[in-house]
């Protein structure tokens, strides 16, 4: 038994596998991995699966998205009969004793709730792209509330907008922790406001909004534009903080006269300071960021495959990212060379002439085999046959299109934890039910993917 399975010892059963595969994961110099990894606590194993508590949604999503198959690989070499990992999401999940972070992230105990220490400005390559919002975002770290207020930053998905708006909270804090920074997504923000209605708890919503907060940073605005009242309520906290000068940066998908919904108020608002776009990367801008994030990731990363990677993965730095974080996983496992046969080998499902079909030939075509309709699949009706066919378009959708958890949710209108456990359930049932197994494959033939 390894030294860190014997202090885990107290631990209940979970305590003591997770301590296993970490180690096992630390011998494999998953460095990078680590730093994510070991903020989740073992909670217990339930139904064949461990259960690992996570600070939140967007936490599970991208240790989900970057190291599910290497925590594949740790769970069935451990050999305990285990077959999958589950995340819970555990409010004010703090580092595990048993399991020290690493110096980087050592602050991170009370580093203000949802501020990842992972985006920094340093962490941040500054290219032609994304060269204003950049520098728009470290003047309002410099000096918040003087510069650009508010300060808003558009573009597509996975483009780095969170990453920068994360980098001005974590700066803010960094120099002077009495600084309050509320970082949250609209979603968030929507959902305690109907919380603190339901509850009669309004008073402390507004403190903490207008009087607690010296810095609000909100991430996807664009969903505000939905929820009639939570618009309202953002307009007075949006208001209120402006006159105090506190410094407000916003994200969101798209310009503010672009939203649906938006109130004109709020649009005029959102105008008012700087508005600035990331755009998708430049084929140098890729290979620097693939060349940044593998000295991260402690990988010896060849300049001919970073430029193959760069050349097949266009739009995204969320999608090259997770390239890098795969090719490294399997290179520390197998050991092989880092080559272009490698990476085309490794990256085969993630590379786009593999993946041209989209989620909508995908709800056409479970449709058809189902006989029932797209529309159907998109609704709430838990009729059993119906339910079946969803799962299975959203479980394609995921496998055979590059598409993340959050996207296949809003081709579905339904919740992103809806698509996991559908994408879950018919990953089991592939493995048990050989019904389920031949529709699979027929459906993945008629897809283009024998
Ligand atoms: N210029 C960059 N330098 C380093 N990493 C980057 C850069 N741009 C994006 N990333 C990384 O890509 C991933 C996706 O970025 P991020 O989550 O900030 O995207 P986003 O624009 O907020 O996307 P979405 O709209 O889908 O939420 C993150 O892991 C982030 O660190």
């Amino acid at each position: 038994m390894n030294a860190l399975a014997q202090a885990a010892t107290p631990l209940p059963s979970a305590g003591i596998l997770w301590a296993r595969m970490l180690d096992a994961i630390r011998q494999e110099k998953f460095d990078y991995a680590l730093r994510w990894l070991e903020r989740m606590r073992p909670l217990e194993v339930r139904d064949g699966a461990l259960v690992m508590g996570v600070p939140d949604r967007f936490f599970r999503d991208w240790v989900d998205d970057h190291y599910r198959p290497m925590l594949d690989v740790q769970l069935a070499r451990m050999g305990e009969g285990l077959t999958s990992i589950a995340y819970e999401v555990v409010e004010g999940l703090e580092p595990d004793p048993h399991f020290p972070p690493t110096p980087s992230v050592k602050a991170s105990a009370t580093r203000p709730g949802r501020l990842n220490a992972r985006f920094t400005f340093d962490t941040f390559v500054v290219a032609d792209s994304n060269q204003l919002p950049a520098a728009a975002a470290q003047a309002v770290a410099d000096k918040p509330g003087h510069h650009y207020n508010p300060l808003y930053i558009y573009g597509g998905t996975g483009l780095g907008k969170t990453h920068l708006l994360q980098a001005v909270g974590n700066l803010i804090w960094e120099r002077d922790p009495s600084q309050r920074v509320v970082f949250l997504s609209s979603e968030q923000f929507t959902n305690e406001y109907v919380e603190s209605v339901r509850e009669h708890r309004m008073g402390d919503f507004r403190r903490k909004f207008r009087e607690e907060c010296d810095v609000l940073l909100l991430d996807d605005i664009q969903f505000l534009g939905k929820r009639e009242e939570t618009q309202k309520e953002f307009f007075y906290t949006f208001n209120t903080l402006y006159e105090m000068n506190k410094a407000i940066v916003l994200t969101s998908d798209t310009v503010p006269a672009e939203i649906p919904g938006l109130e004109d108020r709020l649009r005029s608002r959102f105008a008012m300071g700087l508005m600035t776009d990331i755009r998708e990367p430049t084929y140098e801008t890729r290979v620097a960021i693939l060349q940044k994030k593998a000295v991260a990731e402690g990988l010896d990363l060849p300049d001919s495959v970073a430029h193959f990677i760069a050349k097949h993965i266009q739009k995204n730095v969320r999608e090259l990212e997770g390239a890098l974080v795969k090719l490294s996983a399997v290179h520390s496992l197998t050991r092989q060379p880092v080559t272009e046969d490698f990476a085309s080998q490794v990256l085969r499902d993630i590379l786009p002439a593999h993946s041209a079909v989209d989620v909508e030939a995908i709800q056409r075509e479970v449709a058809r085999f189902y006989k029932v309709t797209v529309e159907s699949l998109k609704e709430d009706r838990r009729h059993k046959a119906l339910a079946h066919a969803r799962q299975v378009a959203m479980y394609l959708s995921r496998k055979l299109t590059k598409s993340s958890f959050p996207e296949i949710a809003a081709r579905f209108s339904k919740d992103h934890s809806t698509v996991i456990s559908a994408v879950r359930k018919v990953e089991g049932l592939r493995v048990t039910d050989a019904t389920v197994q031949r529709e699979l494959a027929e459906l993945e033939l008629k897809l283009g993917n024998p």
